[in-house]
């Protein structure tokens, strides 16, 4: 341990501290989500980052912001590492001399390794590893954990209790870290793409665009929601709009001729390969870094 060993580990939620390394897109999402639940008060939060205006963004939300990662580490016990995957282990090896028991690192970075995370970090250091996304802004977000070899499983608890408040949560290995990214994380997305491209086809066919995108966000989010609360297969969903000779079965032949459902396959795969390879970039680094220690 690098520092002071006898330092407790606090158990309760209510009583940590929560800090964010790097104030960007997701950091936001998540600090707001937090706040707004109550689970996290703004007085209980510091988050830092280069950039001045992204520190402004997120003071807005009442939290104490600074230029100084270390800091951060110095005065939370749960920390969010959300800078993009190159700049993780940089931001490791900054604060990693001042890490004591008492912190929890959390991870949200696309595909950086629990190995890597743990590699620049003093033996021993609980880290998770998260995939969340950005709908945790509105408390509809899609988060996955994966606990590193030292997590406790009182922070696995913590975590979860975080993410549950802004969205679902579920548990898995670490493997599965990247599909999750092809998938929910970068999922977001797909699904803007989608109103997008259907309230462009409204528009075509003569419906002003303020209207063609509500009636589009609309009926996606009608239809994620019978998925989930129905329990229905997505299929049999799909059959009970079809009418026989009418109209969806037509629009279903001609998405199927444009190979969609292939598009959507391709596209998760592709997020998940480039997830992959954004971790073997940064694995190498750390097996240099251990080679060195
Ligand atoms: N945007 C998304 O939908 C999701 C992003 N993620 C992950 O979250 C992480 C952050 O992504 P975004 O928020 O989208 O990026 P972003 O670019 O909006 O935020 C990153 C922030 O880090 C700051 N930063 C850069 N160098 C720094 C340093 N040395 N010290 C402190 N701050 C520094 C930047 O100024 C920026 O504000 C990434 O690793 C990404 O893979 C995960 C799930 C979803
Ligand atoms: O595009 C990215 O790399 C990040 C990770 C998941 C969503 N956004």
């Amino acid at each position: 341990m690098a520092s002071d060993e006898r330092e407790e580990v606090p158990k309760k939620l209510e009583e940590m501290s929560v800090g964010f390394i790097g104030a960007g897109r997701m950091a936001q999402a998540l600090c707001r989500g937090f706040i707004n639940t109550g689970l996290i008060k703004s007085s209980s939060v510091i988050a830092s980052d280069l950039d001045s205006n992204m520190l402004n963004y997120i003071g807005e939300l009442g939290v104490k912001t600074t230029k100084n990662n270390k800091e951060v580490v110095q005065n939370c016990d749960l920390i969010v590492i959300a800078v993009k995957p190159h700049i993780v282990t940089p931001i490791l090896k900054e604060v990693s001399h001042l890490v004591s028991r008492r912190n929890l690192f959390v991870s949200i970075a696309a595909g950086v390794t629990l190995d890597t995370i743990e590699n620049y970090l003093p033996p021993k250091t609980r880290v998770i590893r998260v995939m969340p996304n950005t709908p945790a802004l509105i408390q509809t977000g899609a988060s996955v954990f994966a606990p590193g070899k030292h997590a406790l499983d009182n922070d696995s608890d913590v975590v979860a209790t975080l993410l549950s408040s802004i969205g679902i949560c579920a548990e898995t290995s670490e493997q599965m870290m990247d599909a999750v990214t092809g998938l929910s994380g970068s999922g977001p997305a797909y699904g803007y793409m989608a109103i997008e491209s259907m309230a462009d086809g409204g528009v075509k066919m003569g419906l002003p665009r303020d209207l063609a995108v509500k009636l589009a966000a609309q009926t996606l989010m009608g239809a994620a929601k019978m998925v989930l609360d129905t329990g229905k297969h997505p299929g049999q969903l799909k059959d009970e709009v079809c009418s026989p000779g009418g109209t969806t079965i037509a629009a279903v032949h001609s998405l199927e001729k444009s190979g969609f459902r292939a598009s959507l396959i391709a596209a998760v795969e592709a997020a998940t390969e480039r997830s992959k390879e954004l971790g073997r970039k940064e694995e190498e680094g750390s097996s240099r870094q251990q080679k060195r220690i």
